[in-house]
């Protein structure tokens, strides 16, 4: 699915939290939105998944404004992995993923033997078959994660977004969660904090900074020494690692830099 997503702006009380944001995806591909605390990522994924309402600007998947979608209509094409999982009502764990399959049914059908199949084979990809009787509310943070990950695999849906989804999971389910969203081939959008997951795992990066978009490209095009100052305000080394042929980042802490500066061994 092609995203397109132009001159996106959004505010509160007429202050502007994000400014005339551009950007597209390509079928397919998985971009990366990095960013400091507070630079409007998640502004930015919320008007795209249509909780906020853009006040200027638009977005289009496959050339359709998502403007003149009906919410279910969206739901057929977008899933959303947010950070807000709880639930006034204590869902199962099936059911929770079992709601990723409503986008696809008319109201009050009937669940098929399809949609068990879809449910059992998404919860098996997130490692969480034997949690399927449980209680949704019962399971820790990165557990639930995992469940609304194998939600958003039921929907089928084309596009992905997903704001910050490796939050509360462990490395080994972080690394099967983005290498999952990878084979996938499925075309995602996702806020990261981890730079180096980001490197790793996106194909292309899109920078914010105080609401506005500060630069895209591939990880290679956009992630600098420079950019992790101006940007994140941090002291960092890249290499192209020597195994992944990938980007790797190594941040140096504010007390380390005094002492690295002087044996002139930090590289900008
Ligand atoms: N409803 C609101 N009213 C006022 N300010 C808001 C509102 N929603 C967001 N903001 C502000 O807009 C800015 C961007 O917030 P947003 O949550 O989009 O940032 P973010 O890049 O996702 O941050 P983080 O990395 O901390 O999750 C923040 O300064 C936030 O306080």
């Amino acid at each position: 699915m092609k995203v397109e997503v132009q001159g996106l702006s959004y505010g509160v009380k007429g202050v502007p939290i994000i400014q005339g944001v551009d950007l597209q995806i390509h079928p397919g591909e998985f971009v990366g939105i990095i960013g400091p605390n507070g630079s409007g990522k998640s502004t930015l994924l919320k008007n795209i998944y249509r909780v906020l309402k853009p006040q200027a600007g638009w977005i289009s998947l496959d050339g359709q404004q998502l403007s003149e979608l009906t919410h279910k209509e969206t739901a057929q094409r977008m899933a959303v992995v947010s950070q807000e999982s709880s639930s006034a009502f204590d869902f199962t764990v099936w059911d929770i993923v079992l709601m990723g399959r409503h986008p696809h049914k008319r109201m009050f059908a009937a669940d098929t033997r399809e949609d068990d199949a879809l449910v059992g084979e998404a919860l098996e990809r997130v490692g969480m078959e034997a949690y399927a009787r449980r209680s949704f509310s019962s399971l820790s943070g990165g557990e639930k994660q995992r469940v609304l990950i194998a939600r958003a695999l039921a929907q089928q849906s084309q596009f992905l977004i997903m704001d910050e989804p490796t939050n509360h999971l462990d490395i080994r389910y972080q690394l099967q969660m983005m290498d999952l969203v990878k084979t996938l081939r499925m075309t995602a959008l996702s806020a990261l904090h981890d730079l180096n997951m980001a490197c790793y795992f996106c194909d292309r990066l899109i920078v914010m900074n105080e609401g506005e978009v500060y630069a895209s490209g591939t990880p290679e095009e956009v992630m600098s020494a420079e950019l992790l100052r101006q940007v994140f305000g941090v002291s960092a080394q890249l290499i192209v690692h020597p195994v992944t042929r990938k980007l790797s980042i190594t941040y140096f802490p504010e007390s380390l830099q005094h002492h690295l500066t002087q044996k002139g061994a930090l590289i900008s």
